[in-house]
């Protein structure tokens, strides 16, 4: 059974124009995909509809054989534990400090009382700071996140992944605000996720190049539907250029 199964999935905002038509793949447990297309094609939205951030209109989504469409809050919250997520711009709290916001990571496994007064187990902490350690920002753990890079801010926003455990992390844009040499360090942590903890990861990219050097399979989105699903070293020039349109060459070098 595939880890992650998108079945005829259909999504309209407001009853209005289709922005997801009909989109069917399988993600199995440990793969890296990317998700390329050009602005508006969709991408952000289908992976909001996979961890149900937005109502999926038509089709279904599971994850680990769970239907996530038809999930009540608590269900969903559970299910949630086990995805992760990344964020263009992070999504951290600034003024709270790295260590503090790593651990946001498990509020998930926690009640809501646990959750307000920040109450978290020495293990929890020691797992906080062993990642920090792994992704190399150990020495700013009790720096508030405003005071980090874009780059380190990233990197924080990975732990917080980890620190669920989860079986599956969703990452929009991650690289999208960075400079090439930290998009590649977060990228080379996002590969080193997948290699080395089994974890799938699903990763929105505008840089195809980047999406061609890092992912085992690319799946285009264009206008909403599946235009290529299959090996990166599959997808030629041609049909690059049929999923953005040659206005963009320019800005497409592989
Ligand atoms: N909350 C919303 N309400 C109404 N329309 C929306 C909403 N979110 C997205 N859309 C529309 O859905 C379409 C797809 O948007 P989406 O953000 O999923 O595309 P994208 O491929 O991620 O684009 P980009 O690469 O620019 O981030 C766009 O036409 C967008 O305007």
């Amino acid at each position: 059974m595939a880890l992650l199964e998108v079945n005829n999935l259909g999504k309209h905002y407001n009853g209005e124009t289709k922005v997801l038509k009909n989109v069917n793949f399988e993600v199995g447990s440990g793969e890296f995909v990317s998700i390329i297309g050009p602005s508006g094609a969709g991408k952000s939205t289908l992976l909001r509809c996979i961890n149900r951030m937005v109502e999926i209109s038509e089709g279904s989504v599971f994850i680990d054989g769970q239907s996530v469409g038809g999930m009540k809050k608590k269900s969903l919250r559970s299910l949630r534990t086990n995805i992760g997520m990344i964020f263009q711009h992070y999504n951290l709290v600034p003024r709270l400090t790295v260590i503090e916001n790593v651990l946001h990571g498990r509020f998930g496994y926690k009640t809501n009382l646990q959750g307000i007064f920040g109450r978290f187990t020495e293990k929890e902490k020691e797992k906080a700071f062993e990642l920090l350690d792994k992704l190399g920002i150990a020495d700013h753990a009790y720096k508030r996140c405003d005071q980090l890079s874009g780059g380190q801010q990233q990197r924080v926003g990975i732990c917080r992944a980890l620190i669920q455990d989860p079986k599956i992390i969703l990452c929009d844009e991650p690289i999208a605000s960075l400079d090439p040499n930290s998009s590649k360090i977060i990228m080379d942590y996002l590969k080193k996720i997948t290699n080395e903890l089994g974890i799938t990861c699903l990763v929105n990219l505008h840089q195809v190049e980047v999406a061609k050097a890092y992912a085992d399979r690319i799946i285009g989105l264009k206008s909403g539907e599946i235009v290529f699903d299959g090996p990166s070293k599959l997808l030629y020039q041609e049909k690059i250029e049929s999923i953005y349109g040659f206005q963009q060459r320019e800005l497409i070098t592989v």
